[in-house]
């Protein structure tokens, strides 16, 4: 797969740990920073995945910050982004299955780097489920 990840200074180490079980696995990742730990602005770096993904140059955004929210709320911003914030492996699953995210939003700050793999792992893993789900998903757009 192709996958396009950014975070602000809160998900660096984070970041790198996924990209490095992402290209272990095989999939081809674009990295949009920041790759530093000084503080830095998350919307620079999220925006850039969620066109990405809006823009299908890839099939799934993966983004990092403290708490998650900023990051998941501006790729929410995106018309085809369906950005899920998830610190469960439950969860994630389910915002596949159910929801057919295709950002995944991590908070650094209340998971650990072994946990975010794991969500990485089952984002990539999980199939969206359709059937009554579908028309759902389909009503989330405003127009
Ligand atoms: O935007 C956030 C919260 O929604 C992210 O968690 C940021 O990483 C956080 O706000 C950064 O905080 P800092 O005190 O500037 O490190």
């Amino acid at each position: 797969m192709k996958i396009s990840i950014g975070n602000d200074h809160a998900g660096t180490d984070y970041k790198f740990e996924i990209i490095s079980y992402l290209e272990k696995e095989g999939h081809t990742v674009i990295n949009h920073g920041t790759d530093e730990n000084s503080s830095v602005d998350y919307p620079d770096f999220v925006h850039p995945v969620a066109e990405d993904v809006e823009k299908e140059n890839v099939d799934l955004g993966i983004i990092v910050c403290g708490s998650g929210n900023g990051a998941n709320m501006t790729a929410n911003k995106h018309q085809k982004v369906r950005s899920a914030l998830c610190w469960t492996k439950e969860i994630t699953e389910l915002a596949r299955q159910h929801n057919d995210a295709n950002v995944l939003s991590i908070p650094a700050r209340f998971t650990s780097k072994q946990q975010a793999v794991e969500m990485v792992k089952t984002f990539l893993n999980t199939d969206f489920e359709g059937g009554r789900h579908q028309k759902r998903v389909e009503k989330i757009a405003c127009s």
